[in-house]
């Protein structure tokens, strides 16, 4: 059974790690309380990759957190991963759900309203509202689509929805109070001094407005 919670969702980016190890990040994070990982290196030779996806995997297997693999489907198979992000650019769906099976995770990107509406017709598994705000970290992307944007998309969309980018504890609650399951951090997380403590935050802030939305 493919069960998974969006709320808390670490992208990885070991060039924004300062330095220590991804396997070090992910453990505090999990220790924080983020409810899935995503493998996302763009600078990595596939032996790498491999390796530290399993290396990850052993990490999360203790708190059973889903690894997500981000755009290598060959990856993803390779190590056995929960799931496989993908973006517009990247693998189509189908060809995915066709080699990785009906049980994996798959999550797609959405970077406008047609794009949802497009992933309507597809059995994703989430959608990744991308980019939310402007951010350092990924300058290839879409304009920014704010909290306006998560609005109209989760409106019309009927699958589960994460918000990336530019997000950090300033406007998580915003994100959520958006219409988002999730938020998803790359920086937030990956470049605290103290990444426990950051995910510790995350969470408590998202905690806090979930049983506000549902109280409402
Ligand atoms: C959760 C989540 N949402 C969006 C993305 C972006 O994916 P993509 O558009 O394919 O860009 P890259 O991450 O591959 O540069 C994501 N990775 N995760
Ligand atoms: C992978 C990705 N996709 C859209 S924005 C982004 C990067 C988000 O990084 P940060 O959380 O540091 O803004
Ligand atoms: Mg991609």
């Amino acid at each position: 059974m493919k069960s998974f919670d969006l709320s808390l969702y670490l992208v990885t980016d070991r060039s924004l790690s300062l330095g220590r190890t991804l396997e070090y990040i992910v453990t505090e994070a999990a220790k924080g309380g983020v409810t899935m990982v995503q493998l996302r290196e763009k600078d990595c030779s596939t032996l790498e990759f491999y390796q530290q996806a399993m290396l990850l995997k052993e990490c999360l297997r203790p708190y059973n957190i889903p690894l997500i693999i981000n755009d290598r489907l060959d990856i993803a198979l390779a190590c056995d991963a929960e799931g496989l992000h993908i973006g517009q650019s990247d693998m189509p769906y189908a060809i995915a759900r066709k080699l990785l099976g009906k049980d994996k995770i798959i999550g797609l990107s959405v970077e406008c309203l047609q794009d949802a509406i497009d992933a309507n017709e597809l059995d994703v598994d989430y959608i990744g509202i991308s980019p939310v705000f402007g951010t350092p970290t990924k300058t290839d992307t879409a304009p920014a689509l704010g909290l306006n944007g998560i609005r109209e998309i989760v409106k019309i969309s009927r699958h589960p929805a994460v918000g990336i980018g530019g997000i950090n504890r300033t406007n998580a609650a915003n994100i959520i109070l958006a219409g988002a399951d999730g938020i998803s951090v790359v920086s937030a997380i990956t470049s605290a001094t103290d990444p426990k403590e950051a995910a510790l935050q995350l969470r408590s802030i998202i905690n806090q407005t979930i049983k506000k939305t549902i109280n409402q």
